[in-house]
C-alpha cells in the first residue's frame, strides 16, 4: 500500500516509510491511496471470528506485503491482549469500553501496534536509532510511554501542557524512566502539537530520525478502526442500525471509524461529541474551519483547538459538506452538562462514566432522536480512575485503584520544563 500526503507536494511512500517519517515532507498527513471494501462474507462471519482475526482482515491491506502475514498476526495478537467489552447502559444505549489495556485509555491499541511495527522494521539494523516525538493532552503520552518502554533503539520524548493533565495521567508519562522522557510545556496541547510538527520538518534535526506517535502516524491511527468492528460483532444480533458517538479531540478515533465504514462496516451515523473546544461543531454549522486556542475543561484529553485529523475526514468526503452531514454530526457540551450527564448515568443506571465518556453519551442521546430504530454506542475512552478527583467528587463514590494505576502512584515525577521551540531543539540536541 502506498500513502500520499494530503498537501499533495511530497512523494508517495510505503507503509514503512509513512510510519518512520510520521509526517510528509510537505507537512501533510499521510493517507492510504486506496481503501478496498472487505468481502460481504467477512461481515457474514464476523460473529464467529476472534478479535485478532477481525483486526488482521481489517488492517492487512494497509500494511500490504511489507510485514509477513505471520508476523503481522503476531503483532496483532500482542497488541490486543485485553478486552473490549460492550456494556448496556440503558435501553438501546451501550458503552464500548476501551480502557482495559495497560494504561487504561484507548490509545493503548495504537501505541502497541505502532511500537511493534517499528521494532519489526528496525530488527535487521541493530544500530538504528529513532526518536519518537509525541504531543499529549493526557492519554496518548502514557500509552506511548508504556507501549515503547524499553524498546531498543527508540527514544521517546513526550510533550505535555503543564498543569493541564490529570495527576494520574501525569504520573503515567513522567515516571517510567529508561528510554522515556517528558517535557512539560508552558502552554496548551496545541502548542505541544505545533512544536512536534515543526520539529519533523526541521532540517537541523534530521540526524535524530524523528517520528510521531500521535494519530498523525498511520501506524498509531489506523488500528483504532478495530474498535468499531468489535462493537459491531458484539451487537450484530440486535439487527438494528448503529450510531456511534466518539468523544472527540484530535479526531483520530472518529476518523478511524470512518475508515471502517469505507471498508463496508454498516454504520448508520457518526457523532463527534466535543467539550467546549468546538472547532468542528462550528464548522458543521457555518462551513468555516476556524480553529481557536484550546480551553481547559474537565475532559482535558479533548482540549484540542485545531484537530489534526479533520483534514483526513474532509479528504474522505471530498469536501462534500452535504454528504458529510448525512453521515456525521458534531455537538458541543459544557462541563456543567458533562457533570449532569455523569450523575444521570450513575443515578439511574449505576454506571460510572468519566467526563470524556459522558460527553460521548450526551452527543449520542441528542443524535438518537433522529434515528428512532437505531441502537447507539458511545466510546468510553478512558477508565474513570484517570479522572479520580472529578469522578469521586461528582458521584460521591470511592473508586478502587486498579493494579495498572497502583504501579505508578508511588513513583516520582521527572520532567523538564520548556517554553519555546528553541528549548525543544536544545533538548533534542
Ligand atoms: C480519554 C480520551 N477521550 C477522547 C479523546 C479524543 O480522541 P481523538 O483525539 O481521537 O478525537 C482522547 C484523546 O485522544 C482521550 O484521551
Ligand atoms: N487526546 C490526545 C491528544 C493527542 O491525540 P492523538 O490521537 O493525535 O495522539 C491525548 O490524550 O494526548
Amino acid at each position: 500500500m502506498k500513502y500520499y500526503s494530503l498537501n499533495h507536494k511530497a512523494p508517495n511512500v510505503s507503509f514503512k516509510e509513512a510510519l518512520i517519517k510520521g509526517l510528509a515532507t510537505d507537512k501533510g498527513l499521510y493517507f492510504p491511496e486506496t481503501i478496498t471494501p472487505l468481502a460481504p462474507t467477512f461481515f457474514d462471519a464476523i460473529e464467529n471470528m476472534s478479535h485478532e482475526e477481525i483486526a488482521f482482515e481489517a488492517i492487512q491491506q494497509f500494511v500490504g506485503d511489507e510485514i509477513p502475514e505471520e508476523t503481522l498476526k503476531h503483532i496483532i495478537a500482542e497488541t490486543l491482549c485485553f478486552n473490549f467489552p460492550v456494556v448496556q447502559v440503558e435501553k438501546d444505549i451501550y458503552s464500548l469500553e476501551l480502557f482495559h489495556g495497560p494504561t487504561m485509555a484507548f490509545k493503548d491499541v495504537g501505541a502497541r501496534f505502532m511500537s511493534r511495527c517499528l521494532g519489526y522494521f528496525n530488527k535487521d539494523n541493530k544500530n538504528s536509532k529513532n526518536t519518537v516525538l509525541v504531543a499529549t493532552s493526557g492519554d496518548t503520552g502514557g500509552a506511548v510511554a508504556s507501549g515503547f518502554l524499553g524498546v531498543k533503539g527508540v527514544e521517546v520524548i513526550i510533550l505535555y501542557p503543564s498543569g493541564k493533565v490529570s495527576d494520574i495521567q501525569e504520573r503515567q508519562l513522567t515516571t517510567l524512566g529508561q528510554n522515556i522522557k517528558a517535557l512539560e510545556v508552558d502552554g496548551v496541547f496545541d502548542d505541544c502539537q505545533d512544536m512536534v510538527k515543526k520539529a519533523f520538518l526541521d532540517e537541523s534535526l534530521k540526524h535524530k530520525n524523528l517520528t510521531s506517535a500521535n494519530s498523525i502516524n498511520i501506524a498509531r491511527w489506523l488500528p483504532q478502526m478495530f474498535y468499531f468492528f468489535f462493537a459491531y460483532k458484539a451487537l450484530k444480533k440486535e439487527n438494528k442500525p448503529i450510531v456511534f458517538s466518539c468523544p472527540s479531540g484530535n479526531f483520530g478515533n472518529i476518523c478511524a471509524g470512518i475508515i471502517a465504514k469505507k471498508l463496508g462496516l454498516p454504520i448508520e451515523h457518526f457523532v463527534a461529541s466535543t467539550n467546549v473546544n468546538d472547532t468542528v461543531p462550528r464548522f458543521l454549522e457555518n462551513g468555516i474551519y476556524d480553529p481557536m486556542p484550546s480551553i481547559a475543561t474537565i475532559s482535558n484529553a479533548m482540549d484540542v483547538g485545531n484537530p489534526s485529523n479533520f483534514i483526513r475526514i474532509q479528504e474522505m468526503y471530498q469536501n462534500d459538506l452535504e454528504q458529510f452531514k448525512k453521515d456525521f454530526s458534531s455537538f458541543t457540551f459544557s462541563d456543567a452538562e458533562t457533570i449532569e450527564a455523569m450523575k444521570t448515568i450513575y443515578n439511574t443506571e449505576g454506571y460510572i462514566a468519566e467526563p470524556h465518556g459522558a460527553v460521548g453519551y450526551l452527543g449520542l442521546k441528542k443524535e438518537l432522536q433522529n434515528h428512532p430504530t437505531a441502537i447507539g454506542i458511545f466510546l468510553e475512552t478512558a477508565h474513570p480512575i484517570k479522572f479520580l478527583d472529578t469522578v469521586e467528587q461528582t458521584l460521591n463514590v470511592k473508586l478502587p485503584i486498579p493494579t495498572q494505576i497502583e504501579s505508578v502512584l508511588g513513583k516520582v515525577k521527572v520532567s523538564v520544563k520548556i517554553k519555546t521551540y528553541e528549548e525543544l531543539k536544545v533538548f533534542l540536541g
